[in-house]
Protein backbone atom coordinates (compact mmCIF):
# COMPACT_ATOMS: atom_id res chain seq x y z
CA UNK A 1 0.00 0.00 0.00
CA UNK A 2 1.02 3.61 -1.05
CA UNK A 3 0.09 6.64 0.37
CA UNK A 4 -0.02 10.06 -1.31
CA UNK A 5 -1.89 13.60 -0.83
CA UNK A 6 -4.61 15.01 -3.06
CA UNK A 7 -4.60 18.96 -3.88
CA UNK A 8 -7.77 20.19 -4.93
CA UNK A 9 -8.27 23.69 -6.37
CA UNK A 10 -10.66 24.41 -2.69
CA UNK A 11 -6.95 23.55 -0.87
CA UNK A 12 -8.42 20.46 0.52
CA UNK A 13 -6.09 18.09 1.00
CA UNK A 14 -6.76 14.13 1.94
CA UNK A 15 -4.33 11.49 2.45
CA UNK A 16 -5.31 8.18 0.47
CA UNK A 17 -3.64 5.12 -0.01
CA UNK A 18 -3.99 2.97 -2.94
CA UNK A 19 -4.61 -0.83 -2.96
CA UNK A 20 -3.09 -2.83 -5.28
CA UNK A 21 -4.83 -4.10 -8.25
CA UNK A 22 -7.30 -6.97 -7.12
CA UNK A 23 -7.72 -10.47 -9.22
CA UNK A 24 -10.81 -12.49 -8.91
CA UNK A 25 -11.73 -15.90 -10.60
CA UNK A 26 -13.77 -14.27 -13.02
CA UNK A 27 -12.10 -11.52 -13.93
CA UNK A 28 -9.77 -8.34 -12.99
CA UNK A 29 -10.20 -5.17 -11.77
CA UNK A 30 -8.44 -2.20 -13.19
CA UNK A 31 -6.49 -0.34 -11.46
CA UNK A 32 -8.70 2.74 -10.39
CA UNK A 33 -8.42 4.38 -7.10
CA UNK A 34 -10.57 7.17 -6.32
CA UNK A 35 -10.22 9.46 -3.68
CA UNK A 36 -12.74 11.94 -2.58
CA UNK A 37 -12.54 15.53 -1.88
CA UNK A 38 -13.94 19.14 -3.29
CA UNK A 39 -16.08 18.93 -6.39
CA UNK A 40 -12.55 19.84 -8.65
CA UNK A 41 -11.56 16.60 -10.34
CA UNK A 42 -7.95 15.45 -10.57
CA UNK A 43 -6.35 13.02 -12.18
CA UNK A 44 -2.92 11.67 -12.14
CA UNK A 45 -0.83 8.23 -12.44
CA UNK A 46 1.05 7.49 -9.28
CA UNK A 47 3.98 4.51 -9.48
CA UNK A 48 3.44 2.43 -12.53
CA UNK A 49 0.09 1.27 -11.96
CA UNK A 50 -2.76 3.55 -9.94
CA UNK A 51 -5.40 5.77 -11.53
CA UNK A 52 -6.50 8.75 -9.16
CA UNK A 53 -9.60 10.49 -9.32
CA UNK A 54 -10.80 12.88 -7.25
CA UNK A 55 -14.06 14.31 -6.31
CA UNK A 56 -16.77 15.09 -4.65
CA UNK A 57 -19.26 12.75 -6.00
CA UNK A 58 -17.36 10.07 -7.11
CA UNK A 59 -18.46 7.34 -4.56
CA UNK A 60 -21.18 5.00 -6.76
CA UNK A 61 -25.00 5.12 -4.88
CA UNK A 62 -26.25 1.45 -5.34
CA UNK A 63 -29.68 1.06 -5.08
CA UNK A 64 -30.77 -3.02 -5.43
CA UNK A 65 -34.21 -3.91 -7.27
CA UNK A 66 -35.35 -7.69 -6.50
CA UNK A 67 -38.68 -9.00 -8.34
CA UNK A 68 -39.00 -12.27 -10.55
CA UNK A 69 -38.52 -12.37 -13.95
CA UNK A 70 -41.37 -10.86 -16.29
CA UNK A 71 -42.53 -8.47 -13.33
CA UNK A 72 -41.81 -5.14 -14.40
CA UNK A 73 -38.13 -4.27 -13.92
CA UNK A 74 -37.18 -3.25 -17.08
CA UNK A 75 -39.94 -0.71 -17.00
CA UNK A 76 -39.13 0.23 -13.76
CA UNK A 77 -35.60 1.26 -14.85
CA UNK A 78 -36.76 2.88 -17.82
CA UNK A 79 -39.12 5.53 -15.66
CA UNK A 80 -35.89 5.22 -13.01
CA UNK A 81 -33.65 6.31 -16.17
CA UNK A 82 -35.93 9.11 -17.59
CA UNK A 83 -36.40 10.56 -14.02
CA UNK A 84 -32.61 11.89 -14.45
CA UNK A 85 -32.92 12.63 -17.92
CA UNK A 86 -31.39 10.84 -21.24
CA UNK A 87 -31.63 7.60 -22.21
CA UNK A 88 -29.82 3.95 -21.13
CA UNK A 89 -28.05 1.86 -23.82
CA UNK A 90 -26.36 -1.24 -23.79
CA UNK A 91 -22.35 -0.83 -23.45
CA UNK A 92 -21.22 0.95 -26.83
CA UNK A 93 -18.75 -1.91 -28.96
CA UNK A 94 -19.92 -4.69 -26.89
CA UNK A 95 -21.42 -7.84 -27.09
CA UNK A 96 -24.99 -7.33 -28.41
CA UNK A 97 -26.58 -9.49 -25.97
CA UNK A 98 -24.86 -7.47 -22.70
CA UNK A 99 -27.63 -7.17 -19.99
CA UNK A 100 -26.01 -4.20 -19.25
CA UNK A 101 -28.02 -0.20 -19.82
CA UNK A 102 -25.81 2.94 -19.10
CA UNK A 103 -27.05 6.18 -19.07
CA UNK A 104 -25.28 9.74 -18.04
CA UNK A 105 -25.84 8.94 -14.43
CA UNK A 106 -26.62 5.06 -13.98
CA UNK A 107 -25.40 1.84 -14.77
CA UNK A 108 -28.01 -0.71 -14.89
CA UNK A 109 -26.98 -4.54 -14.93
CA UNK A 110 -28.23 -7.49 -14.27
CA UNK A 111 -27.40 -10.28 -11.59
CA UNK A 112 -28.44 -12.77 -13.92
CA UNK A 113 -24.40 -12.01 -14.71
CA UNK A 114 -23.78 -13.73 -11.65
CA UNK A 115 -25.41 -16.79 -12.73
CA UNK A 116 -22.34 -19.69 -12.31
CA UNK A 117 -24.43 -22.57 -13.80
CA UNK A 118 -24.90 -22.08 -17.54
CA UNK A 119 -28.18 -23.17 -18.95
CA UNK A 120 -26.59 -26.44 -19.11
CA UNK A 121 -25.22 -27.17 -16.18
CA UNK A 122 -28.27 -26.02 -14.28
CA UNK A 123 -30.13 -28.68 -15.81
CA UNK A 124 -27.54 -31.20 -15.22
CA UNK A 125 -27.62 -30.53 -11.63
CA UNK A 126 -31.24 -30.02 -11.43
CA UNK A 127 -31.26 -26.63 -10.19
CA UNK A 128 -33.42 -23.73 -11.32
CA UNK A 129 -31.50 -19.91 -11.57
CA UNK A 130 -33.16 -18.73 -8.41
CA UNK A 131 -31.03 -21.13 -6.62
CA UNK A 132 -28.45 -19.67 -4.43
CA UNK A 133 -25.93 -22.70 -5.89
CA UNK A 134 -26.56 -21.13 -9.57
CA UNK A 135 -25.02 -17.93 -8.64
CA UNK A 136 -21.92 -16.62 -7.58
CA UNK A 137 -22.15 -14.36 -4.62
CA UNK A 138 -18.84 -14.56 -3.86
CA UNK A 139 -17.58 -12.60 -7.14
CA UNK A 140 -21.34 -10.38 -7.06
CA UNK A 141 -20.10 -8.96 -3.24
CA UNK A 142 -16.70 -8.18 -4.38
CA UNK A 143 -17.78 -6.26 -7.74
CA UNK A 144 -20.76 -4.55 -6.13
CA UNK A 145 -18.01 -3.09 -3.70
CA UNK A 146 -15.30 -2.42 -5.92
CA UNK A 147 -17.96 -1.04 -8.20
CA UNK A 148 -19.00 1.56 -4.84
CA UNK A 149 -15.52 1.99 -3.86
CA UNK A 150 -14.36 4.03 -7.53
CA UNK A 151 -12.98 1.02 -8.95
CA UNK A 152 -14.13 -0.94 -12.58
CA UNK A 153 -14.53 -4.37 -13.11
CA UNK A 154 -14.90 -7.06 -15.64
CA UNK A 155 -17.98 -8.47 -14.92
CA UNK A 156 -19.60 -11.50 -16.92
CA UNK A 157 -22.30 -11.56 -19.13
CA UNK A 158 -24.83 -14.78 -18.72
CA UNK A 159 -26.19 -14.56 -22.18
CA UNK A 160 -30.08 -15.16 -22.30
CA UNK A 161 -30.19 -15.60 -25.99
CA UNK A 162 -27.73 -18.96 -25.75
CA UNK A 163 -27.67 -19.89 -22.55
CA UNK A 164 -24.01 -19.28 -22.10
CA UNK A 165 -21.51 -17.48 -19.38
CA UNK A 166 -19.48 -15.02 -22.54
CA UNK A 167 -16.39 -13.02 -21.92
CA UNK A 168 -16.71 -10.65 -19.34
CA UNK A 169 -17.58 -6.95 -20.19
CA UNK A 170 -15.72 -3.74 -18.27
CA UNK A 171 -17.71 -1.65 -16.07
CA UNK A 172 -16.98 1.77 -14.56
CA UNK A 173 -17.89 3.01 -11.62
CA UNK A 174 -20.97 5.27 -12.23
CA UNK A 175 -22.85 7.71 -10.00
CA UNK A 176 -25.56 5.20 -9.84
CA UNK A 177 -25.45 1.70 -9.72
CA UNK A 178 -28.16 -0.31 -10.03
CA UNK A 179 -28.51 -3.86 -9.21
CA UNK A 180 -31.36 -5.44 -10.65
CA UNK A 181 -32.60 -9.21 -10.65
CA UNK A 182 -33.47 -12.28 -8.74
CA UNK A 183 -30.87 -11.98 -5.51
CA UNK A 184 -30.07 -7.91 -4.63
CA UNK A 185 -30.68 -8.27 -1.10
CA UNK A 186 -29.97 -12.15 -0.50
CA UNK A 187 -26.92 -12.03 0.24
CA UNK A 188 -26.08 -10.49 3.78
CA UNK A 189 -22.54 -8.40 2.15
CA UNK A 190 -23.98 -7.26 -0.86
CA UNK A 191 -27.43 -6.08 0.64
CA UNK A 192 -24.83 -4.48 3.42
CA UNK A 193 -23.85 -2.43 0.29
CA UNK A 194 -27.10 -0.72 -0.77
CA UNK A 195 -27.93 2.63 -0.01
CA UNK A 196 -31.38 1.45 -1.23
CA UNK A 197 -33.51 -1.29 -2.11
CA UNK A 198 -36.84 -2.00 -3.57
CA UNK A 199 -38.53 -5.24 -3.88
CA UNK A 200 -41.39 -5.61 -6.48
CA UNK A 201 -43.93 -7.79 -5.15
CA UNK A 202 -46.66 -9.13 -7.78
CA UNK A 203 -48.83 -11.42 -6.88
CA UNK A 204 -49.52 -14.95 -8.43
CA UNK A 205 -52.58 -13.68 -10.39
CA UNK A 206 -51.36 -11.07 -11.43
CA UNK A 207 -47.77 -12.69 -12.18
CA UNK A 208 -49.81 -15.36 -14.58
CA UNK A 209 -51.56 -12.74 -16.29
CA UNK A 210 -48.36 -10.86 -17.06
CA UNK A 211 -47.07 -14.06 -18.39
CA UNK A 212 -49.69 -15.04 -20.57
CA UNK A 213 -49.81 -11.41 -21.78
CA UNK A 214 -46.04 -11.24 -22.81
CA UNK A 215 -44.95 -15.23 -23.43
CA UNK A 216 -48.26 -16.40 -25.08
CA UNK A 217 -49.37 -12.99 -27.18
CA UNK A 218 -46.38 -11.99 -27.54
CA UNK A 219 -43.87 -15.11 -27.49
CA UNK A 220 -46.14 -18.17 -29.31
CA UNK A 221 -46.01 -20.24 -25.80
CA UNK A 222 -48.95 -22.24 -24.91
CA UNK A 223 -50.73 -21.75 -21.77
CA UNK A 224 -49.78 -24.93 -20.09
CA UNK A 225 -46.24 -24.32 -20.38
CA UNK A 226 -46.62 -21.02 -19.01
CA UNK A 227 -48.34 -22.46 -15.79
CA UNK A 228 -45.37 -25.43 -15.79
CA UNK A 229 -42.75 -22.81 -15.91
CA UNK A 230 -44.33 -20.85 -13.20
CA UNK A 231 -45.10 -24.14 -11.02
CA UNK A 232 -41.51 -25.64 -11.24
CA UNK A 233 -40.10 -22.11 -10.50
CA UNK A 234 -42.47 -21.51 -7.29
CA UNK A 235 -40.59 -23.71 -4.65
CA UNK A 236 -37.33 -21.83 -4.53
CA UNK A 237 -39.20 -18.24 -5.66
CA UNK A 238 -40.91 -19.14 -1.98
CA UNK A 239 -38.04 -20.10 -0.49
CA UNK A 240 -34.77 -17.59 -2.31
CA UNK A 241 -36.46 -14.76 -4.06
CA UNK A 242 -39.97 -13.68 -2.09
CA UNK A 243 -37.92 -13.40 1.69
CA UNK A 244 -36.09 -10.43 0.08
CA UNK A 245 -38.71 -8.05 0.94
CA UNK A 246 -38.46 -8.07 4.64
CA UNK A 247 -35.41 -5.67 3.94
CA UNK A 248 -36.37 -3.79 1.32
CA UNK A 249 -37.02 0.23 2.06
CA UNK A 250 -39.73 0.31 -0.47
CA UNK A 251 -42.32 -2.47 -2.03
CA UNK A 252 -44.27 -2.30 -4.76
CA UNK A 253 -46.96 -4.94 -4.26
CA UNK A 254 -49.38 -5.91 -7.21
CA UNK A 255 -52.43 -7.23 -6.18
CA UNK A 256 -55.77 -7.77 -8.37
CA UNK A 257 -58.41 -5.15 -7.90
CA UNK A 258 -60.94 -5.36 -5.08
CA UNK A 259 -63.11 -3.05 -6.45
CA UNK A 260 -64.76 -5.67 -8.80
CA UNK A 261 -65.90 -8.98 -7.08
CA UNK A 262 -64.43 -11.41 -7.50
CA UNK A 263 -62.36 -10.13 -10.79
CA UNK A 264 -59.59 -13.00 -12.33
CA UNK A 265 -58.88 -11.25 -15.51
CA UNK A 266 -56.15 -9.15 -13.58
CA UNK A 267 -56.41 -6.26 -15.59
CA UNK A 268 -57.67 -3.59 -13.03
CA UNK A 269 -54.50 -3.27 -9.79
CA UNK A 270 -55.14 -2.63 -6.54
CA UNK A 271 -51.28 -1.75 -5.99
CA UNK A 272 -49.69 -0.87 -2.58
CA UNK A 273 -46.65 1.49 -2.20
CA UNK A 274 -45.16 0.28 1.09
CA UNK A 275 -42.17 2.55 2.46
CA UNK A 276 -40.25 2.11 5.54
CA UNK A 277 -40.15 4.60 8.13
CA UNK A 278 -36.41 6.05 9.65
CA UNK A 279 -34.38 5.03 6.59
CA UNK A 280 -31.56 8.06 5.94
CA UNK A 281 -32.43 9.80 2.71
CA UNK A 282 -35.70 9.14 2.61
CA UNK A 283 -38.99 9.93 3.59
CA UNK A 284 -42.17 8.77 2.60
CA UNK A 285 -44.71 10.06 0.57
CA UNK A 286 -48.26 10.50 1.51
CA UNK A 287 -51.80 11.74 1.11
CA UNK A 288 -53.18 14.87 2.96
CA UNK A 289 -52.03 13.90 6.29
CA UNK A 290 -48.58 12.52 7.45
CA UNK A 291 -49.30 9.64 10.02
CA UNK A 292 -53.00 9.75 9.28
CA UNK A 293 -55.40 6.46 7.71
CA UNK A 294 -56.92 8.44 4.76
CA UNK A 295 -59.70 6.43 2.36
CA UNK A 296 -60.17 8.90 -1.02
CA UNK A 297 -62.61 7.99 -3.78
CA UNK A 298 -61.17 11.34 -6.13
CA UNK A 299 -63.93 10.58 -9.03
CA UNK A 300 -66.17 13.51 -9.39
CA UNK A 301 -65.73 16.84 -10.96
CA UNK A 302 -61.91 17.03 -11.42
CA UNK A 303 -60.70 13.48 -12.08
CA UNK A 304 -62.72 10.96 -15.03
CA UNK A 305 -63.36 7.68 -13.46
CA UNK A 306 -64.88 4.86 -15.35
CA UNK A 307 -66.26 2.10 -13.90
CA UNK A 308 -65.02 0.17 -11.37
CA UNK A 309 -63.19 3.90 -10.54
CA UNK A 310 -60.34 4.61 -8.31
CA UNK A 311 -59.43 4.80 -5.14
CA UNK A 312 -56.68 6.06 -2.58
CA UNK A 313 -55.77 4.90 0.67
CA UNK A 314 -52.78 6.12 2.67
CA UNK A 315 -51.95 5.26 6.64
CA UNK A 316 -49.33 3.56 8.54
CA UNK A 317 -48.70 -0.55 9.02
CA UNK A 318 -46.15 -2.39 10.14
CA UNK A 319 -44.16 -4.95 7.70
CA UNK A 320 -41.89 -7.91 8.79
CA UNK A 321 -41.43 -6.11 12.51
CA UNK A 322 -40.84 -2.47 10.77
CA UNK A 323 -42.89 0.58 10.92
CA UNK A 324 -44.22 1.41 7.01
CA UNK A 325 -46.64 3.75 5.50
CA UNK A 326 -48.36 2.83 3.07
CA UNK A 327 -50.00 4.58 -0.01
CA UNK A 328 -52.32 2.54 -2.07
CA UNK A 329 -54.46 3.03 -4.97
CA UNK A 330 -57.09 0.64 -6.78
CA UNK A 331 -58.53 1.26 -10.28
CA UNK A 332 -56.93 2.98 -13.34
CA UNK A 333 -57.09 6.27 -15.03
CA UNK A 334 -58.72 6.54 -17.66
CA UNK A 335 -57.16 10.43 -18.42
CA UNK A 336 -53.66 10.97 -17.84
CA UNK A 337 -53.53 14.43 -17.65
CA UNK A 338 -55.84 14.63 -14.92
CA UNK A 339 -53.37 12.90 -12.38
CA UNK A 340 -52.62 16.22 -11.85
CA UNK A 341 -54.98 16.30 -9.79
CA UNK A 342 -54.00 13.23 -7.40
CA UNK A 343 -50.67 14.64 -7.36
CA UNK A 344 -51.33 17.74 -5.72
CA UNK A 345 -52.66 16.28 -3.00
CA UNK A 346 -49.66 13.96 -2.64
CA UNK A 347 -46.89 15.34 -0.10
CA UNK A 348 -42.89 14.76 0.20
CA UNK A 349 -43.02 13.71 -3.76
CA UNK A 350 -39.49 15.02 -4.02
CA UNK A 351 -40.45 16.97 -7.29
CA UNK A 352 -38.37 19.79 -8.74
CA UNK A 353 -41.36 21.08 -9.96
CA UNK A 354 -45.28 21.10 -9.38
CA UNK A 355 -46.59 18.16 -11.53
CA UNK A 356 -43.78 16.27 -12.21
CA UNK A 357 -44.50 12.83 -11.67
CA UNK A 358 -47.66 13.90 -13.88
CA UNK A 359 -45.58 15.23 -16.75
CA UNK A 360 -43.28 11.61 -16.62
CA UNK A 361 -46.48 9.71 -16.49
CA UNK A 362 -47.25 11.65 -19.58
CA UNK A 363 -43.91 10.96 -21.33
CA UNK A 364 -44.31 7.44 -21.04
CA UNK A 365 -47.98 6.35 -21.45
CA UNK A 366 -46.85 3.66 -24.30
CA UNK A 367 -45.06 1.65 -21.23
CA UNK A 368 -47.28 -1.65 -19.48
CA UNK A 369 -48.77 -0.12 -16.40
CA UNK A 370 -49.24 4.01 -16.90
CA UNK A 371 -52.27 4.20 -16.13
CA UNK A 372 -52.85 2.42 -12.76
CA UNK A 373 -50.85 2.78 -9.46
CA UNK A 374 -47.69 0.47 -10.97
CA UNK A 375 -47.04 3.37 -13.24
CA UNK A 376 -47.33 6.03 -10.82
CA UNK A 377 -45.82 4.22 -7.85
CA UNK A 378 -42.69 3.20 -10.13
CA UNK A 379 -42.33 7.03 -11.33
CA UNK A 380 -42.52 8.24 -7.40
CA UNK A 381 -39.85 5.47 -6.30
CA UNK A 382 -37.75 7.34 -8.91
CA UNK A 383 -38.39 10.45 -8.09
CA UNK A 384 -37.53 9.60 -4.38
CA UNK A 385 -34.22 7.78 -5.81
CA UNK A 386 -32.76 11.19 -7.33
CA UNK A 387 -33.60 13.24 -3.84
CA UNK A 388 -31.58 10.62 -1.71
CA UNK A 389 -28.93 10.68 -4.25
CA UNK A 390 -28.80 14.32 -4.07
CA UNK A 391 -28.63 14.12 -0.69
CA UNK A 392 -25.95 11.37 -0.56
CA UNK A 393 -23.90 13.95 -2.41
CA UNK A 394 -24.84 16.85 -0.10
CA UNK A 395 -23.81 15.04 2.52
CA UNK A 396 -20.31 14.16 1.64
CA UNK A 397 -19.41 17.40 0.12
CA UNK A 398 -20.41 18.70 3.95
CA UNK A 399 -18.61 16.14 5.73
CA UNK A 400 -15.65 16.98 3.78
CA UNK A 401 -15.82 20.64 4.10
CA UNK A 402 -16.02 19.68 7.98
CA UNK A 403 -13.14 17.37 7.70
CA UNK A 404 -10.70 20.25 6.30
CA UNK A 405 -12.36 22.73 9.15
CA UNK A 406 -11.12 20.24 11.73
N1 LIG B 1 -47.16 -2.51 -14.72
C1 LIG B 1 -47.47 -3.44 -15.62
N2 LIG B 1 -48.72 -3.60 -16.03
C2 LIG B 1 -49.05 -4.55 -16.92
N3 LIG B 1 -48.16 -5.42 -17.44
C3 LIG B 1 -46.89 -5.30 -17.06
C4 LIG B 1 -46.48 -4.31 -16.13
N4 LIG B 1 -45.13 -4.43 -15.93
C5 LIG B 1 -44.75 -5.45 -16.70
N5 LIG B 1 -45.79 -5.98 -17.37
C6 LIG B 1 -45.78 -7.12 -18.28
O1 LIG B 1 -44.66 -7.92 -17.94
C7 LIG B 1 -43.78 -8.00 -19.05
C8 LIG B 1 -42.34 -7.94 -18.51
O2 LIG B 1 -42.05 -6.66 -18.06
P1 LIG B 1 -40.52 -6.23 -17.89
O3 LIG B 1 -39.77 -6.57 -19.13
O4 LIG B 1 -40.49 -4.83 -17.41
O5 LIG B 1 -40.14 -7.25 -16.72
P2 LIG B 1 -38.73 -7.85 -16.27
O6 LIG B 1 -38.86 -8.14 -14.81
O7 LIG B 1 -37.63 -6.94 -16.65
O8 LIG B 1 -38.68 -9.16 -17.12
P3 LIG B 1 -37.44 -10.16 -17.41
O9 LIG B 1 -36.70 -10.35 -16.14
O10 LIG B 1 -38.11 -11.40 -17.87
O11 LIG B 1 -36.64 -9.48 -18.49
C9 LIG B 1 -44.14 -6.82 -19.96
O12 LIG B 1 -43.87 -7.11 -21.30
C10 LIG B 1 -45.63 -6.70 -19.72
O13 LIG B 1 -46.32 -7.66 -20.50
O1 LIG C 1 -35.08 -16.09 -13.75
C1 LIG C 1 -34.41 -15.60 -14.62
C2 LIG C 1 -33.97 -14.21 -14.44
O2 LIG C 1 -34.04 -13.42 -15.60
C3 LIG C 1 -34.00 -16.42 -15.80
O3 LIG C 1 -34.88 -17.49 -15.92
C4 LIG C 1 -32.59 -16.94 -15.56
O4 LIG C 1 -31.68 -15.86 -15.61
C5 LIG C 1 -32.20 -17.97 -16.60
O5 LIG C 1 -32.28 -17.43 -17.87
P1 LIG C 1 -32.63 -18.32 -19.13
O6 LIG C 1 -34.04 -18.82 -18.88
O7 LIG C 1 -32.52 -17.35 -20.29
O8 LIG C 1 -31.61 -19.40 -19.21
Amino acid sequence: MAACTVYTTQSLNSTCSISTPTKTHMGFYQKHVVFYSSSKKTSKRSGSSAVITCSADTQTVVIGLAADSGCGKSTFMRRLTSVFGGAAEPPRGGNPDSNTLISDTTTVICLDDYHSLDRTGRKEKGVTALDPRANDFDLMYEQVKAIKDGVSVEKPIYNHVTGLLDPPELIKPPKILVIEGLHPMYDQRVRDLLDFSIYLDISNEVKFAWKIQRDMAERGHSLESIKASIEARKPDFDAYIDPQKQYADAVIEVLPTQLIPDDNEGKVLRVRLIMKEGVKFFSPVYLFDEGSSISWIPCGRKLTCSYPGIKFSYGPDSYYGHEVSVLEMDGQFDRLDELIYVESHLSNLSTKFYGEVTQQMLKHTDFPGSNNGTGLFQTIVGLKIRDLFEQILSSRAKTLVEATKA
